[in-house]
Formats: C-alpha cells, structure tokens, sequence
C-alpha cells in the first residue's frame, strides 16, 4: 500500500487570518519571509487600491442584504480592509452593517450563512462558557469590550434566536467605524438560550437551540455565570447588553449595575441619545426642559428608558422630582397606563397615571387611545417606541401641531418596517412646525420651500463614544454622569440656529463627533471617581486610543 504523507494546509495561514492577512498588499518581501511565495498573483497592490476593488465589488451585489453579506466576507478574510472601505464610506454603509439592512441578516442568518464569527454560548451547556472564551487565546487585558444579545426583541422585529449574533457583530462594527475601538480587542457574543420563533424552530437549517425560550431561575444563573465569568476573565471589559427583552433588559440593568462594567444599549444609548435629541429641540421650540409634557407611546425597554433620561432632565432644569414624573404619559398595548391596571411592569408603575384624572376621557373598547391622549395632555413630546408602523397618524400629528407650537416628534422605532411615521409626512401633517428625528437613516425632507435635515435618534450616535470614553478611562462602572456627560456632548455639537437644522450631528462627522463624546465621557469618569486610568489631557487621550484602518509598518507578524 502507498504511504500518503499528511497533506499540509492548501492555504497559508498568514492568508486565513483576517488580523493578519493582507493579501495582494503583501510586498514581496513579505511573501518571501511569510512563505507566500508563489500563491499570490504578482502584482502589489496598496490598501487604497485593494478597498477601491472591494468598494466596486460591493457595488456589483445586488441588493442590501447580498451587500451586508459580501461585507461581512471582507470582514472574515481582512479586517483593515473592511474597516478601511467602512470608514471610508461611512454614511452609504452605516446602513448595510448597521440598522436596517442588519435587521434582514438577522432574520435570514442561518441561510445566509457563510462561517462563524463571534461566541456562541448556550444555556444548554453552561459549564462550557469558559471553555468557549479560552478558545479565544486571549489573556486579561487583551479584551475591551463585548457585546452580547440573547435576542428576544432585536430591534422592532422580536426574537430571532442565534442570528442575533449578527446584531453583536454588527453594534460592534459601529463601535470600531465610528469610535476606533480596537477590533482586535473587542468579542461578540451570542446567549442562545432558545426562541420561542416557530417559524426557526421549523426549519432544518436554523443553527440554534431547537427549543423554546428558558426562563425563570435557569436564564438567571446563565446571565450571572456569563457575567462572572467574562468579567473575571476579562475584567478590562466593558460589557454591552442588546436587545434584551422587555422582562429581562433593565431587570438584568439594575441587579448588576453596581457590581459590573455593564452597559445597556437599548435603555441606555438610547435615553441618552433621544435626550441629546430633545435637548437640541427645546432649544428651538423655546419651551423650556423643566416644562416639558412628553408622551410615550411604547412603554417598553426603551421608551421608558427615554422617559427616565427626560424625566432626570426636566429635574435637572429645576422641575420637583414629582413635577417631572406627573408630566410623563406612557401607553402601552393596555392603553394609556393607569395605577388600577394590574399588569403593569415595575418600571412603568411610576408613570401611570391616577385613574381619577382620566375619569372623564374617551376610550375605545375600555383603552384610552393614543389621539384622546395627545388631545387631553397637549404634548410638548411624543415618542414612539411601539414597534406599531404607521402608528404615528396625520390626525395624531395634526391634533399635537394644534396642541404646541412646535411639537417634538421622535418616532424611533426599527428597522423602517416598524416605524410610527415617516418624517416627510410628520413635517408635511405638522405644515413644518414639527421637529422630528427617528432612529434610521432618512434623506431631507423639503417642504414649504424649505429643507428639513432629519437626525438619526440612533444609539449609534452616541454608545461608541460612550464606549471609548469607558475603555480610555478605565471607568469600573458606567455611571449616571458618564451618561449625562455623553449626552450633553452630542447635544452641544448640533447649531439648531439655521431653519430646519438637525436635531443631532450627521453621521458624516460620526468618527470626530464620537471622540468628542469619548473625552466628555473620560472627563465625568475621573470626576465621578470611577476612573482608573486618570488622564489630565482627555482629548488627547482618546486620540491615541483611537484605532486606524492601515496596515502597520512592517511585515506583518
Ligand atoms: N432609535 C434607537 O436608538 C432605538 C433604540 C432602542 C430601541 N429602538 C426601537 O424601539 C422599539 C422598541 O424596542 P424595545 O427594546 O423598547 O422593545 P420592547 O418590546 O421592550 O418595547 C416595545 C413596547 O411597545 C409596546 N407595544 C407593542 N404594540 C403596541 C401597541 N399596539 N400600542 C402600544 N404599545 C405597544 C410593547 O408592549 C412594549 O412594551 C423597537 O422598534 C426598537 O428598534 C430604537
Ligand atoms: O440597533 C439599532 O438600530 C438601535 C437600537 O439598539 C434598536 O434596538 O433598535
Ligand atoms: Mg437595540
């Protein structure tokens, strides 16, 4: 019989490593020392040259999603290059790796899918968390920053099991894009504690636990051993919860805040953000934050996350804690909440209303609506965090225009699918007057011989800084003033004096905007006394920390 000798690697492995490889930007020096001689064709290109063949090659694809995916190949094969296209077109491409088209990936992750990036733990085998991390080969200050999902409600469309990796993969992309943070360094995580989605649990290719979601005391002890050993293991890491759901997300917030370097994005990022947001608004519609009257249609995760930051706000402007909180008005599926409904969360309890005061307004089928809520209150604010497309209707926005002069109109909920209204017609129903941002990505809307720039009330717009800002500082908690520090930060970038001005800074300044944001964070950190790493020169700080998409001098090692 022959005898084979073991087939050594078709691939070199310098060319599998997308931290490493460089592909046809390999001078030839550096194939000759790297032993790629021979498996690369001849010509040397720049990093430049090799992003414009990617940018052309990405423009080929044929739709969003098949975009999403060719970047998300470039991804798995060279990191500077992804980052480098990324970066160089930043607001044409936020939207494929990022909100809406990341909504899409989620949904078909396990038929698009190519390899595995990221950590995938299950609730199934818990014993095997530290296993999965020590797979990673790294060490305890090799790790900023993980992001992990256990996927109930990703963005507006609900639970998607495993492929909301891809939603950790994706917040992490905007954190590197926008913010520097070292991709190197940084780990995505999925929770896959099962999905209550039918539709994945009937499919032969669905990549997840095939069984409904756990709950109860065995969810708890797979969060706290996450936690325990994440942090343990990596105890430099900041680390960021997404799309949790509404049972689960601020439950989670709250039991470990004090104890951990935890960060929720969708309570978090996005209270701060919409803060931002508001702040720049009031400055236009000149009534004052302490005066304000905000009404929440969606009173989930984030709509009362958003409540609470506006309610810290109008305190913060001289408002009595009770003041503040009387002027807060949250609907839910329920209706308008009141304290005699019996299945109020324990987060809306402090916002329901006394059924006396309400005793006399309309209701449908027992349920005060949205429209008799706008028109009893006369709203200075309405946000819409519903995940209800078109909730947002020519009459309730004409029954606020009629209530304020200039209504605040934040309807923020993602991906497009589940938005409460389209900013063209919230300006067109409003004849202008409303000042309005949602959480996508939308071109101007010119009405009345005007222009209308529309900020992108996305928590993308503000947790990157956040982030780096925690990461630069060594802050061992994400406190309250970080938060306020990073909202007023983003608030104090935006000149609202020109007519139709945005509301936040364009994402085409994201990357400048987010260091700003990253010094006002390292600011509050040390002041706060949270801060570990004490830097008397933030900006300058931050800079340095600021990773860049270039091949490093050298030879790559
Ligand atoms: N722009 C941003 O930065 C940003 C950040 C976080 C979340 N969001 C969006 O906000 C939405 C909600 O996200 P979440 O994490 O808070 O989800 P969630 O499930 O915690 O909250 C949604 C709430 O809306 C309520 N709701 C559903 N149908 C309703 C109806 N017909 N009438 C009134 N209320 C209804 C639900 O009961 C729930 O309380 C999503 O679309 C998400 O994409 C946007
Ligand atoms: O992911 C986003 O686009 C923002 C936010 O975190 C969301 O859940 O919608
Ligand atoms: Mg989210």
């Amino acid at each position: 019989m022959t005898q084979h000798t073991v087939r050594t690697p078709a691939t070199p492995s310098v060319l599998e490593d997308p931290f490493l490889d460089r592909d046809v930007a390999f001078t030839q020096a550096e194939r000759e020392a790297l032993g790629l001689t021979g498996r690369l064709p001849t010509g040397v290109l720049t990093l430049e040259q090799q992003a414009q063949r990617a940018y052309q090659q990405l423009q080929a694809q044929g739709g969003d999603l098949a975009k999403n995916v060719y970047l998300e190949q470039l991804h798995d094969r060279d990191e500077t290059l992804y980052y480098k296209v990324l970066t160089e077109h930043l607001v044409e491409l936020l939207p494929i790796v990022y909100d809406p088209t990341v909504g899409q990936a989620i949904e078909k992750y396990s038929h698009e899918y190519r390899r595995p990036r990221g950590v995938f733990l299950s609730i199934d085998r818990p014993e095997d968390i530290e296993k999965s991390f020590a797979t990673l080969k790294l060490g305890p200050e090799d790790v900023d920053l993980i992001v992990c999902t256990d996927a109930e409600e990703i963005l507006g469309i609900g639970d998607w099991g495993v492929g909301g990796i891809q939603i950790s993969v994706g917040k992490l992309a905007v954190y590197t894009a926008a913010a520097g943070i070292d991709p190197r360094r940084v780990v995505p995580v999925s929770l896959d504690v099962g999905t209550d989605r039918e539709s994945l649990l009937k499919d032969p290719l669905y990549l997840g636990n095939r069984h409904s979601r756990v709950h109860g005391a065995d969810y708890d002890a797979f969060i706290e051993k996450y936690l325990r050993t994440a942090s343990s293991m990596f105890p430099d890491a900041l680390l960021h919860f997404e799309d949790f759901g509404p049972s689960n997300a601020r439950r989670i917030l709250e039991k470990y805040r004090d104890s951990y370097r935890i960060f929720n994005d969708d309570v978090q990022g996005t209270g701060a953000i919409t803060l931002a947001a508001a702040l720049s608004a009031v400055k236009v519609s000149g009534v004052p934050m302490r005066d304000q009257k905000l009404v929440v249609f969606g009173a989930g995760t984030a709509g009362v996350g958003i409540a609470d930051q506006l309610r810290d706000a109008m305190i913060r402007d001289g408002a009595s804690a009770e003041q503040a909180t009387a002027q807060v008005w949250l609907i839910d599926k329920q209706g308008l909440l009141t304290r005699d409904m019996a299945d109020l969360r324990d987060y809306q309890q402090p916002y329901a209303r006394d059924p006396k005061e309400v005793a006399g307004w309309g209701t449908d089928g027992g349920a005060i609506s949205l429209l008799e809520t706008v028109r009893q209150v006369r709203p200075t604010i309405l946000l819409g965090t519903s995940t209800v497309h078109g909730a947002f209707t020519r009459e309730v926005v004409e029954t606020m225009a009629a209530g304020t002069e200039r209504p605040i109109i934040f309807p923020i909920s993602n991906p497009t699918s589940r938005i409460e209204a389209m900013p063209a017609d919230v300006i067109a129903w409003s004849k202008g007057k409303a000042l309005v941002a949602v959480g996508i990505p939308v071109p101007p809307v010119d009405f009345g011989g005007m222009t209308y720039h529309i900020g992108q009330a996305n928590n993308a717009l503000l947790y990157p800084g956040l982030g780096l800002g925690t990461i630069v500082s060594g802050a061992s908690r994400v406190t309250a003033g970080m938060l306020v520090a990073a909202t007023q930060a983003v608030a104090d970038q935006v000149d609202v004096s020109a007519p139709g001005a945005s509301l936040l800074p364009p994402v085409e300044n994201l990357r400048a905007s987010s260091a700003i944001t990253a010094a006002a964070v390292v600011g509050a950190a040390v002041s706060e006394g949270v801060a570990t790493n004490k830097t008397a020169d933030p900006d300058q700080a931050v800079r340095q920390a600021m990773w860049e998409p270039v091949y490093a001098d050298g030879m790559a090692s």
